[in-house]
């Protein structure tokens, strides 16, 4: 390939990873690899100045702006930053600085490059007024609603010596507490995991419904203060002010007075940044004063200021000794690699993730192959490549099972899912293991007394066949039961007993458990796809276990936020005798099988059969009452614009998007007067 046609190439290609990135949140490579091959088009333009293409990604900050959200421009541009991987590229940046500044002393801020999305946040009056994505750079997407989500954004600043206008920047991220509890929370229903952090909070940002956002707890660090006129001297007295004025502001940086420091800082948060609470990717290295960033200016993309140090994830190489076949709640199975044990970012690794049949054929690998691990976001490392350089005659073909590993049952797999998955849902161990741990947990019928190997001994003993057995157990029958269990790992051994406090303490719970709301007793049942949410918002509109156990799924999907999916598998899961004799047998034990019915009393019925949504505030009725009044009336809430949508209720400071949209599908728009008058039953006249 001649340099031209690899430029266009290249070009191309990395557009395409640019655009799944920021618009779809999707990495389809490892960030590593794309900065590679940018670093080979920047050298190849360089070269080769008359091939550069007008629209190379070089050039350019990689995300757009997209339809669904308001436009906004921004103050000073939001760029992107430098990045190397090498010490020797570090020295060079330092004598550019040193270079430019010719002479003058300088130091540097060295910060943890927080590996999220670029969010600013305007302040008007020490009020938040405005948040936004970085998008192309020039303009981003209006996202202030789902940033107030973020508990750490102050929604006011109190100092008075705040300038009446300013812009903070910051990075917004997912910790990784809360992306292994959504993701678990995900697992434990059947729904698809996320993917890395990174990604998902890039996702969440751009999610239209804040209530929804506000679910994930997000969190942002801010790194950046910005006026006009400027009101400090260096980056580090805007670092200080921020955090006295109540910012978040990460507490990891430091100020360093050579290139020297830098490196120190950098070797020591090597290993040191996999105990903060988030991912980061690298360091950020910024010239402290002011005046001297000014000097030093900027590129079409990046200060010329600042460069960020990425570290290479952390790898090794280790012997693919075994593959576990774990079942889970829902019957898929996963891959788990069992490793020759390795040390890797200070721990050592026996175990990494295979994710499913599909990852083993990706990666080509064989057992007994060496193999490469890495430590990225999540907490269990991922294997990453082969070393086929010593491939072995020793290297076996990895035969994916047939049948389930815990029952024999052959194997199945849906149409358009990854993983296989084992049907026996009833005698399947593993299987119904789950289901009681499900069952027990604290949003469900909270009995974890129970946790920790005591389930798996009264299922060997046959005390239980299935949760609703739980309520017939007595202290006669658990009083004084042992098992040992021995760690396949580590060898060692651990009881399980049941002397007279634990026996007091888990039938006390038991009996708790009955008192436990309609909705975790619903969640408790362990339907695919009904989470937490969906329990509540079933129980709330139904207001007992037999409404919705009869319910068609006609009548599922009016329930707020249903989708065809969820409903299809309550209607599945109590079409089943064995489900329905189970639900008889809690009912018998005296669980909770009425709810409040939270859904408004029927006030009329002339929005039957309409569907609403609304954009804005209103005079007359807060978000709540609206919602409210429209279901009174027999009116269903949509949650976005669709041609579904009949009509669209719009208020004061309505979002341009959505109605843009509605206008585009011929969704009749609503004022609020127009509403009202909808909801009046108009009496007849003398005249029809
Ligand atoms: N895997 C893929 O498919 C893919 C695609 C596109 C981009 N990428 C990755 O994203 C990178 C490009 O993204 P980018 O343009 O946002 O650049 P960048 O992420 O390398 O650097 C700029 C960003 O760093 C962030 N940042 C974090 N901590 C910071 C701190 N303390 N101070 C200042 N900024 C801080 C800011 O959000 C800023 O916008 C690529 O180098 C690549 O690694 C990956
Ligand atoms: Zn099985």
């Amino acid at each position: 390939m001649n340099p031209q046609e690899r430029i266009a190439e290249l070009t191309n290609q990395l557009n395409q990873y640019n655009h799944q990135y920021y618009q779809n949140s999707i990495s389809e490579i490892d960030d590593f690899t794309f900065d590679k091959l940018l670093a080979e088009l920047g050298d190849l333009e360089t070269r080769y100045p008359d091939f550069r293409q007008p629209d190379s990604p070089t050039a350019r900050v990689g995300g757009t702006i997209s339809k669904e959200f308001s436009t906004v421009y921004h103050r000073f541009p939001m760029l992107s930053l430098g990045n190397t991987y090498s010490e020797e590229d570090l020295v060079e940046f330092d004598k550019r600085v040193q270079k430019g500044l010719n002479g003058q002393e300088y130091d540097y801020i060295c910060e943890l490059k927080f590996d999220g999305v670029a969010l600013s946040m305007t302040y008007e009056n020490g009020v938040l007024v405005q948040g936004a994505t970085r998008g192309d750079g020039v303009r981003g997407d209006d996202i202030t609603n789902n940033i107030r989500t973020i508990r750490t954004v102050p929604l006011r600043v109190n100092a008075t010596d705040v300038p009446p206008l300013f812009e903070v920047r910051g990075e917004g991220f997912l910790p990784l507490v809360e992306f292994e509890r959504i993701n678990k929370e995900r697992d434990d229903i059947g729904e698809a995991l996320l993917a890395n952090p990174r990604n998902a909070a890039s996702g969440t940002f751009k999610q239209q419904d804040s209530g929804a956002v506000a679910k994930r707890r997000l969190d942002c660090f801010l790194y950046s203060f910005l006026s006009e006129p400027e009101i400090f001297q260096t980056h580090e007295e805007s670092l200080i002010a921020m955090k006295q004025w109540g910012f978040n502001v990460s507490q990891t940086w430091r100020k360093c007075a050579d290139i020297r420091e830098v490196m120190q800082y950098i070797n020591e948060w090597e290993t040191n940044r996999f105990d903060l609470p988030l991912n980061t990717d690298g360091i950020v290295i910024k010239v402290n004063r002011y005046d001297q960033q000014r000097d030093l200016g900027f590129t079409a993309k990046s200060p010329r200021w600042a460069i960020a140090f990425k570290y290479k994830a952390l790898a090794a190489s280790t012997v693919l000794n075994g593959i576990q076949y774990q079942v889970g709640r829902t019957g898929a199975v996963t891959p788990v690699a069992l490793l020759t044990p390795v040390l890797l970012a200070g721990t050592i690794v026996k175990r990494a993730s295979l994710h499913n049949a599909n990852e083993i054929e990706r990666l080509g690998v064989m057992m007994h192959d060496t193999v490469f691990v890495e430590k990225g976001g999540e907490i269990i490392p991922k294997i990453t490549h082969v070393d086929l350089s010593r491939r072995t005659d020793l290297s076996q073909p990895i035969i994916y099972p047939t049948t389930c590993p815990a029952c024999g049952t052959p194997l199945v797999r849906k149409e358009s899912e990854a993983n296989f998955y084992c049907p026996n849902e009833r005698g399947c161990p593993p299987q119904r293991q789950a289901r009681f741990e499900h069952f027990i947990q604290r949003r469900a019928m909270n009995i974890e007394s129970l946790g920790e190997g005591k389930i798996e001994l009264l299922i060997d003993r046959g005390l239980v066949q299935t949760p609703a057995d739980l309520y017939s157990l007595t202290a006669d029958n658990l009083l004084g039961i042992e098992k040992i269990f021995i760690n396949e790992e580590s060898g060692k051994k651990r009881i399980v007993s049941f002397q007279k406090k634990t026996v007091e303490n888990i039938l006390t719970a038991i009996d708790r458990s009955k008192a436990r709301p309609l909705s975790s007793v619903l969640f408790g049942l362990g339907i695919r796809y009904v989470g937490n949410t969906t329990a509540e918002r079933l129980a709330d509109y139904f207001g007992s276990l037999d409404g919705i156990m009869n319910a068609s799924q006609e009548a599922l999907l009016l329930v707020p936020d249903m989708g065809p999916r969820i409903a299809e598998s309550v209607v599945a899961w109590f079409a089943d005798d064995y489900n329905r004799e189970f639900v008889e047998r809690l009912r018998a034990a005296g669980l909770q099988f009425f709810g409040e019915k939270k859904v408004v009393e029927q006030e009329g019925d002339t929005l039957t059969g309409k569907t609403f949504l609304y954009t804005g505030t209103f005079a007359n009725f807060s978000r709540e009452e609206l919602e409210s009044r429209i279901e009174a009336n027999g009116g269903r809430l949509l949650s976005g614009i669709s041609k579904k949508l009949n009509y669209l209720i719009v208020g004061e400071n309505a979002g341009p998007s959505k109605v843009e949209k509605a206008k585009k599908l011929n969704v009749p728009l609503l004022g609020e007067d127009e509403f009202m008058a909808m909801l009046v039953d108009h009496p007849k006249t003398e005249e029809d």
